[in-house]
């Protein structure tokens, strides 16, 4: 990071006795520079456009594109699939065409004007469809040609007795019955093949958009639902598609077609009473299948959300096998599952029932229609022939058929109308952070106009110093990291002539940001900070102060509360489900967008200078490379997974990036190296071999903004200093912002800001800091105090693991537990502390008093020190009962 000094309180690391360390330094700078890409004005290279024409090609050196050196075995003929897809997706964005709006509700008289238009948006579609429809007709019209050819061979015979011409007409008819039929399945069986591109092709359209758009709905949208469910609704919406083109083609317009057909011919023959029957069996067939379908369709929704919950808690479980492994629950898990199924199976067979019901009724109904209709047709007025009665059953027959599975078509058909409505919710829905129209500015502006804006928030801070309820060491403390700002301020300003120091690096500036994730719950209030071109600057602070929250608000995952500007602004809109309005959290009140320009700013996360809700994500994703506390990886080998970073790069970029991360010698020394599949999100590496993917996956990405959430804190120390080397080395010439518990590993940073309560208190380099005699000055000490203390108990024949020094949280844990048993101490009861440190012990990453742990190692270190803390407790509490006489029953147990 910014480098963990010889002198801090891990000094221990960098000494003589660590192996490798120096060796790996020379590697880590030669790798980072052979992976550096050059800065293109305006993004990061154009790596993220696959428009890096040459990007590396020179600082591969030695690097050969066949893999030979790479330790990539094998490897060089195949080829990457994110190479292969970003080349394509580069080539030809999107891959489909767009889609039209979605409706506003699942209705059949919205949705199915909706599937016309998707069908009829691409012309190789139009005729296709066209196609379809024509031989429907064809096989529908022979269809019902065929009891007419019937009812001229039965006529012919019974009206002349076995004569040759009777004989003759037969053979006749028999034998255009014989053609019609060939006509109607060659035209039926000719549908499929012109209808099935035009369903797939809308199927596939709705998948990649939907896909597309799912993943560019905010963080709020995702972090509200659960996957498993998410992707159920995806996954039922894209089907529904398909059953609802192929109900429309293939049964609702062949039967409307052919039940119109049969009636005017029924009617022309026998009267229009026969109609009049045909049209009433119909109409009793088609409520009692409506009536039934809604009443089943109420239950399929329960259904729904039963199957929805089922498929979550089983993708919840499969997601945390290992958590579930380690606490022995997969019982529990079964048992929480089988409670969904059995809901489910009690849904699904109130389904069957009506479904029962249904095909029950609907056959009752055609049996009394068919029997009424042939009663007619006997007792009509001009009598009626053999052939005639042939006809008729022949024709009645023929409609009834697909009638019998047109109930079950209008359930799917509903069905897959209830599994839109969702579907179109979800389309519908507009992301929270709506993109800007602004180029990243290629350059940051001139340093100098920075400085009143970094003066103005030492004297905020002065202000802030004063407000603040703490004690006067606090106060005191401000006051003076204000002056240390206005120091930095000026120092800041002064070099603005270093060139090399700005060129590559976005400018940062937070100016009085308030944020929370709900609007009942402020996180920042009003935070100002600034990282200068080519500038670290470390957050460090309290748990749960907000400072990942700060990088979240940089990178544009959440916008600040306040106000916005420009087009970014008049075009945000809400989500169609509210969780704008609900959050109340982005207000969208107009104004102006001018930075600190003349210091009369807007508040505002700013990139360069601009507001950077103004800014093209694009732009503004591509230029930052993030390395987050916990690193989620893809089911990939490890070279793909490294080469995440930026798809289109070589195999040998993608192992200098591993070299320069450290990772090289773990990788080789697997069995299938690079080649490695990490397992489901990466599961299958170690905390510290996935955080040091994210890291290869930074320096390949080569941003102009490095941004380190805890990068290292799951690294061993010696891991970790040789990776704060390498990401020095990347952070030079970019900008980089650091979010660190352990202080040792931010003590190099150009400035660091102490953040409390969503509040900046304090703000200046290392030095100064430790000079102002403040916060940061007291927790540096804690760690270095506690540092020694296990160097000595290491020394002491301890296991000589080093923890790499204590951290703020744990200093924080240590003075609340330090203060609970002074308290159980003074009533007598120390069961507070105990249950802490239980709920440590068991839990670990959990928290106490509402802070929350950060990584296993300052788990431990947290559990031992409860545990003595609780015998202090204890022993206190015990002393202190004594001293009142033994009264108030203490059990210090
Ligand atoms: N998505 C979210 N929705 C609601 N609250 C959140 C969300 N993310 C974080 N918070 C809350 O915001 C507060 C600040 O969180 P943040 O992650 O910024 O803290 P932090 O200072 O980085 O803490 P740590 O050092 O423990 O990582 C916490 O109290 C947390 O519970």
């Amino acid at each position: 990071m910014c480098g963990r000094h010889p002198a801090g309180p891990s000094r221990r690391l960098l000494g003589p006795n660590l192996p490798g360390t120096l060796g790996n330094r020379s590697v880590a700078t030669g790798a980072a520079a052979a992976i550096s890409i050059p800065l293109q004005p305006g993004g990061d290279g154009g790596s993220q456009n696959g428009a890096a024409p040459g990007n590396g090609a020179n600082a591969h050196g030695s690097s050969s594109s066949n893999g030979k050196g790479t330790g990539i075995n094998g490897s060089s003929d195949s080829k990457s699939v994110y190479n292969t897809v970003a080349a394509a997706v580069a080539a030809q964005y999107p891959a489909v065409p767009p889609l039209p709006s979605p409706p506003s509700t699942a209705n059949l008289a919205d949705v199915v004007p909706y599937l016309l238009k998707l069908a009829l948006q691409e012309r190789y579609l139009v005729w296709r469809l066209a196609a379809a429809l024509s031989c429907m007709c064809v096989a529908k019209l022979a269809g019902i040609s065929l009891p007419l050819a019937f009812k001229g061979a039965v006529d012919a015979m019974a009206s002349t007795g076995f004569s040759q011409a009777a004989l003759s007409a037969a053979l006749t008819a028999a034998l255009t019955y014989g053609v019609l039929d060939c006509v109607r399945v060659l035209a039926k069986e000719s549908q499929s093949p012109f209808f099935a591109p035009v369903s797939q092709a809308v199927t596939r359209r709705m998948a990649y958009h939907t896909f597309a758009h799912v993943l560019d709905l905010d963080t709020r949208f995702h972090l509200d639902r659960r996957t498993g469910r998410v992707s159920r609704i995806l996954e039922r919406g894209t089907r529904s598609i398909a059953v609802l083109y192929r109900a429309m083609v293939f049964t609702f317009l062949p039967t409307g077609l052919e039940l119109a057909a049969v009636g005017v011919l029924l009617a022309g023959r026998f009267g229009p009473a026969l109609a009049g029957i045909l049209g009433l069996t119909f109409a009793a067939y088609v409520t009692w299948t409506v009536a039934m379908t809604q009443a089943a369709t109420d239950v399929r929704k329960e259904v729904n959300a039963l199957d929805n919950a089922t498929s979550s808690k089983a993708v919840d479980a499969l997601l945390n096998v290992e958590t579930v492994t380690l606490f022995n629950n997969q019982h529990l898990e079964v048992g929480l599952y089988d409670r969904h199924l059995r809901d489910f199976q009690s849904a699904s067979y109130r389904t069957e029932l009506l479904s029962s019901g249904l095909n029950a009724g609907q056959g009752l109904i055609l049996a009394v229609g068919m029997a009424a209709i042939l009663a007619a047709i006997i007792s009509s007025p001009g009598g009626a022939t053999g052939g005639d009665l042939v006809m008729a059953s022949g024709l009645i027959m023929q409609l009834w058929a697909p009638l019998q599975f047109l109930g079950w078509f209008y359930r799917e058909l509903r069905a897959a109308l209830v599994d839109m409505e969702e579907f179109f919710a979800i389309l519908r829905t507009r992301s929270n952070i709506v993109d800007g129209t602004q180029p990243l500015p290629p350059a940051p502006p001139p340093l100098p106009r920075a400085a009143p804006a970094t003066a103005a928030s030492a004297s905020a801070l002065a202000s802030h110093a004063v407000a603040e309820p703490a004690g006067s060491h606090t106060v005191a403390a401000a006051a003076a990291a204000a002056a240390a700002a206005a120091a930095a301020a000026a120092a800041s300003a002064s070099d603005g002539g270093d060139v090399r120091r700005h060129q590559g690096g976005l400018e940062v500036e937070l100016v009085d940001v308030s944020f929370g994730y709900t609007a009942e719950r402020q996180i920042l209030k009003g935070v100002s900070l600034r990282v200068a071109p080519g500038e670290s600057v470390a957050v460090v602070g309290s748990s749960g102060s907000g400072k990942s929250t700060i990088l979240k608000l940089v990178t544009r995952l959440y916008d600040v509360w306040g106000p916005t500007c420009g087009p970014a602004a008049a075009g945000s809109s809400s989500s169609s489900d509210g969780a704008r309005g609900a959050s109340g959290a982005e207000a969208s009140t107009s104004g102006s967008c001018s930075s600190t320009e003349s210091g009369s700013s807007v508040s505002g996360v700013y990139i360069n200078g601009v507001d950077v809700r103004q800014l093209r994500l694009g732009d503004l994703r591509s230029a930052i490379a993030v390395v987050p506390q916990d690193t989620a990886l893809n089911y990939e080998s490890i070279l793909e997974n490294i080469r995440y970073g930026r798809p289109d790069a070589t195999d040998e970029q993608v192992v200098a990036a591993a070299r320069a991360a450290r990772l090289h010698d773990t990788v080789s020394s697997l069995p299938e190296g690079y080649h490695t599949v990490v397992g489901e999100r990466g599961l299958k590496l170690s905390g510290g071999e996935k955080q040091r993917v994210a890291i290869a996956r930074a320096f390949l990405r080569s941003p102009r903004l490095l941004i380190c959430d805890e990068a290292t804190s799951a690294l061993d120390s010696a891991t970790e200093a040789a990776i704060m080397e390498s990401l020095k080395e990347l952070a030079t010439g970019r900008s980089a912002l650091f979010v660190a518990h352990r202080l040792s590993t931010v003590r190099g940073c150009d400035r660091i800001v102490v953040l409390r309560g969503g509040r900046v208190l304090e703000e200046g380099s290392h030095d100064q800091l430790m000079e102002a005699g403040g916060e940061y000055a007291a927790m540096w000490n804690l760690q270095a105090n506690q540092h020694d203390e296990d160097e000595d108990n290491a020394d002491g024949g301890g296991d000589g693991h080093d923890d790499g020094g204590v951290t703020d949280t744990e200093a924080e844990i240590e003075l609340a537990l330090a203060q609970e048993a002074q308290a159980a101490a003074v009533a007598g009861n120390s069961s507070s502390s105990s249950a802490h440190s239980v709920a440590v012990a068991a839990g670990g990453k959990g928290g106490v008093s509402g802070l929350s742990l950060d990584s296993m190692d300052e788990v431990a270190t947290y559990s031992r020190r409860a545990a003595a803390a609780v015998v202090a407790a204890a022993a206190s509490a015990t002393a202190a009962a004594a001293a009142v006489g033994g009264a108030g029953g203490v059990n210090a147990a």
